[in-house]
């Protein structure tokens, strides 16, 4: 492992990618200080600056224009899109020759102190377009006009920031991504298009104008300056609706999420902190008004602050007041009142009566007083009067919802705390105060939307989805530096790293529920030890476009739709669940490599991937909010792409392999022995082999274990031999008489069932394929819906035709209903009895669910699915991860059954008041 010398300094860039700074690549010449907290070594004021000219502090009022935003074009022409060359390859190139070549790229909003950038760069899409998609799209009505119909072409959203002061680094970032060309990618995307060597790049700040000439100097592009305000309002706009988790309250140290209803978003008070502060009142799309402002903001902080304490920097002095307590300084209610609340008008004795008050009785000089004390006086004294003004501005204008943006507030919990207060204590509680995790991003969005033909507008809250590379639990959002090329750099960065930042990598005790004491601005109770000033440090990821992406159709309201069953927010299960991933590992880690044949290069890589997964845990154990809303699902997610990050592409393939071989050959047996059985045992015999073939999970630390004990076919007997009804959860019968009726009544068979199936091997060749098969016997059209990429031992969308056209060597009824699903296309199948008969089926189709988890997300689904979704009356949801980690709270539009084993004995005694392997069978009908 190579050993970080002196001279080289790890840097990364806010979306995680990273790289061993050696003072020379990329003509950084000059700049061998490369790592670059936000906030170090500001020379002007610290803080973005804004329009405040004249002091805007309440008068200047002007109503702005509307903004005119391009209509509702598509970002990219995908008309005509063509894989190129080979189908079978990963990730082929594709080629899009309508798409015309001014695609804009990079935004930039340069402040006093900051130079934000968003950047789009476009991706191919990681799931592979083969023969069973081709079909799927035909049979589902999917024509080729429509977008849908091919992979996904997004693209992804990168949030980078640099200190305006080191404005070399930023032009020197652009060059190396080639940024105002249209990136280094374009080429590749389309070789026909040349690169613009007269680039115009859209910029807002006041550096738009100061930086022109350096611009087009350095890198030959001219900046085209956009209005400041136009652009926080776009981006706000964008931000608010596109976003699931951008904004949330934050109250004495408890940050949460806010669902934010697009349709009932407007109107707003946006208030942006920068230097001086702004506040919009926000009517629609390019709806705007400066309605007042004032001229005490980030500036005052700094400036005064620099003044009175001598800091170095913007963030030292926030450190600072971390450790501060501003008794000593500002005049308190019981300074007055003699230790008594003014409880008269709601005045705690703690409540600052005035700030800096209690300097002029004391006979002290400056000097007298701890700078820690004086920073949070003015940190509080500023917060406050932001939030106050803020308020009465919304009360001007009957607006409840206030949101505050801009790189004062960086993520600082006092900040948020202090402004939260003044809002609820002047509004009684009518008002909310509200941040957005993008706070200082809004400008830069801004002036990114406002390209004709960005597309952005367009994309819903379901077609973005916010990724977490693992450079991100370094960053924290505060340290950037230029790009990383290949794995391999991401490696060796990371091993270089964890030589000189091991602390991170190991799992950091959670502070408890934290408070800053502030309700009633009192001193602080927990300063420093349990609240770090970085302790909800901005967190951006990057933002993937997957125009492809739909909700689930069949939600019956997917507005109170929450895909989570376990809290995370109870800080016993985040604790138990960030174990159990943590042991898990090394496991996992082997299994990896041996997936990509035990080669050094795959020990490199594993090992990167257990550093880069572990600062995940560890960062996420510290700040549980930090990435968003956190969920089990979201864990299980990071770490499958955790190790697809690291070229992990299916660590269990030999596995699946295996365990889907041995089950192939005993399903001929098992389909003679259910088709001896009358209706009604066979119907409990197929739900009890699901349940009882469920615990094939190599994600179950139990299961694991069990596995040592037997062949895969003896662990499957053993399973099903050990199943007793009735189960834990058993709407068996319910469900049964739905099937099979009672009596005279005979109900009328499904039109068409979703099986969302889970793992590979008896899972889903002994459990599912042959439920399927019984479905498909009664007439009802069936879909598989599996994985888009592997997941732990899941079957994936890829691999489920050939197993179904192995099983249907077995099985007319298989066979029959998969050529009528287009699924047997070129196989020549041998039937059981010989009969070329082509009596007409139902079909039996695989739709890719558009995910890469063992958990799903139903609220972001593969059009595919949303398609099939459409003629559906029954939805089957398998395992733990689809039926118990998520969705077991899930209503449906139409009937559903829930089936899965509990393989845990925590999961099972919390959800279902039982014991590790105990079963859920869950059946509702329709809505
Ligand atoms: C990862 C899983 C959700 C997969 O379960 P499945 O959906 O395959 O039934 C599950 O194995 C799990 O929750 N494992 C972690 C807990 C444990 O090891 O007990
Ligand atoms: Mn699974």
């Amino acid at each position: 492992m190579a050993g970080l010398s002196e001279g080289q300094t790890p840097v990364l860039e806010i979306d995680g990618t990273l790289n061993s700074n050696d003072g020379n690549s990329r003509g950084n010449k000059g700049n061998d200080k490369a790592v670059v907290l936000v906030g170090e070594e500001n020379s002007n004021s610290n803080i973005d600056t804004q329009n405040q000219q004249g002091g805007s502090g309440g008068g200047s009022e002007r109503e702005m224009p509307s903004m005119h935003r391009s209509g509702s074009r598509p970002q990219l022409d995908l008309s005509k899109a063509a894989i190129q060359g080979n189908f079978e390859v990963k990730n082929p190139t594709i080629l899009l020759p309508n798409q015309s070549d001014d695609i804009s790229h990079l935004a930039l909003d340069i402040g006093g102190s900051l130079i934000k950038l968003v950047y789009f760069s476009r991706h191919e899409d990681q799931s592979i377009d083969d023969k069973r998609k081709k079909t799927i799209n035909e049979r589902l009505g999917i024509s080729n006009g429509n977008r849908r119909s091919y992979p996904i072409l997004g693209g992804r959203l990168h949030f980078v920031k640099f200190e305006t002061t080191k404005i070399n680094e930023c032009l020197d970032f652009i060059h190396s991504k080639q940024l105002h060309r249209g990136g280094v990618d374009s080429r590749h995307w389309n070789p026909g298009v040349q690169v613009n060597d007269n680039a115009v790049i859209k910029a807002t700040g006041g550096g738009a104008y100061k930086f022109a000439d350096l611009f087009k100097e350095r890198l030959g592009v001219s900046l085209d300056k956009e209005d400041e305000m136009d652009c926080l309002v776009a981006g706000a706009n964008f931000l608010l609706k596109a976003i699931r988790h951008e904004a949330f309250t934050h109250m004495e140290g408890q940050k949460e999420f806010v669902q934010i209803d697009t349709n009932d978003l407007f109107p707003y008070l946006l208030v942006n902190i920068g230097s001086g502060v702004s506040m919009i009142k926000v009517d629609g799309d390019g709806k705007f008004e400066r309605v007042s402002g004032t001229n005490v903001g980030g500036g005052t902080y700094w400036g005064l602050g620099r003044l009175l304490t001598k800091c170095k920097s913007f963030d030292e002095l926030l450190e600072l007041s971390q450790r501060g307590d501003n008794s000593t300084i500002d005049m308190l209610v019981g300074d007055i009142y003699g230790g008594m609340d003014y409880s008269k008008i709601g005045l705690s004795a703690s409540t600052i009566a005035s700030s800096f008050g209690k300097t002029i009785s004391d006979k002290k000089e400056l000097a007298d007083y701890r700078p820690e004390d004086i920073s949070l006086s003015l940190l509080r004294m500023i917060s406050y009067n932001i939030g106050q003004i803020s308020y009465l501005n919304a009360l001007r204008f009957g607006l409840k919802r206030i949101f505050f943006g801009g790189f004062f507030i960086r993520g600082h919990a006092y900040t948020m705390d202090t402004i939260s207060f003044a809002v609820q204590f002047w509004s009684k509680g009518e008002a909310q105060a509200m941040f957005l995790r993008h706070e200082g991003f809004l400008g830069a969005l801004g002036a990114f939307m406002s390209y004709e033909k960005h597309g952005l507008d367009d994309l819903m809250v379901h077609q973005l989805v916010e990724r977490f590379p693992m450079g991100a639990p370094y960053t924290g959002g505060r340290i950037h530096g230029p790009p990383l090329g290949d794995l391999n750099e991401k490696i060796s960065w990371m091993e270089k790293f964890v030589l000189k930042g091991t602390e991170i990598t190991a799992p950091v005790p959670m502070a408890p529920s934290g408070t800053t004491g502030l309700g009633g601005f009192e001193v602080p109770l927990s300063k420093g030890s349990t609240l770090r000033s970085d302790a909800s440090a901005l967190n951006v990821g990057v933002l993937h476009l997957v125009p492809t992406l739909e909700v689930f159709p069949l939600l019956a309201d997917p507005k109170m739709y929450e895909p989570n069953t376990i809290d995370l927010a109870d800080h016993s299960e985040l604790e138990y669940w960030f174990t159990v991933l943590s042991e898990h590992l090394p496991d996992l880690v082997d299994k990896a490599v041996a997936s990509e044949g035990g080669t050094d290069d795959a020990k490199r890589r594993g090992d990167a991937f257990a550093r880069a997964f572990s600062a995940h845990l560890a960062r996420l154990m510290e700040e549980p909010a930090a990435y968003g809303k956190l969920g089990l699902a979201n864990l299980l997610e990071l770490r499958e792409e955790c190790l697809r990050e690291f070229q992990f592409l299916d660590a269990y393939r030999s596995i699946k392999q295996r365990e889907n071989e041995a089950s192939l050959a005993v399903l001929p047996d098992l389909l003679v022995e259910l088709d001896s059985m009358s209706k009604e045992t066979r119907l409990l015999m197929l739900i009890e082999g699901v349940l009882a073939a469920n615990i094939f999970d190599w994600g179950s630390r139990a299961c694991v274990d069990l596995y040592h004990k037997g062949t895969i076919i003896e662990i499957y007997r053993m399973s099903r031999n050990k199943m007793q009804r009735p189960w834990r959860v058993d709407d068996f019968d319910a469900f049964k008489e739905r099937m099979l009726g009672s009596g005279d009544n005979k109900p009328r068979p499904h039109k068409r069932a979703l099986l969302f199936v889970d793992n590979s091997g008896a899972d889903v060749v002994l459990g599912m394929l042959p439920l399927a098969r019984e479905l498909l016997r009664r007439g009802t059209e069936v879909v598989l819906v599996a994985n888009s990429l592997p997941a732990l031992n899941d079957i994936t969308a890829m691999e489920l035709p050939d197993i179904v056209a192995e099983a249907a060597k077995h099985c007319d009824i298989l066979r029959r209903a998969a050529e009528a699903g287009g699924l047997l296309v070129d196989a020549m199948i041998n039937t059981l009895d010989g009969s070329k008969e082509n009596s007409p089926s139902v079909p039996l189709m695989v739709v890719e669910n558009g995910c890469g988890s063992p958990c799903i997300d139903l609220r972001q689904v593969s059009s595919e699915l949303a398609a099939a979704a459409k003629n559906a009356d029954l939805i089957i949801l398998e395992g733990m991860g689809r039926a118990l980690h998520t969705n077991f709270n899930a209503r449906f539009k139409c009937e559903a059954l829930k089936l899965a084993m509990v393989k845990n004995q925590r999961l099972a005694e919390k959800l279902i008041k039982g014991n590790i392997y105990d079963c859920v069978c869950r059946y509702e009908p329709a809505r």
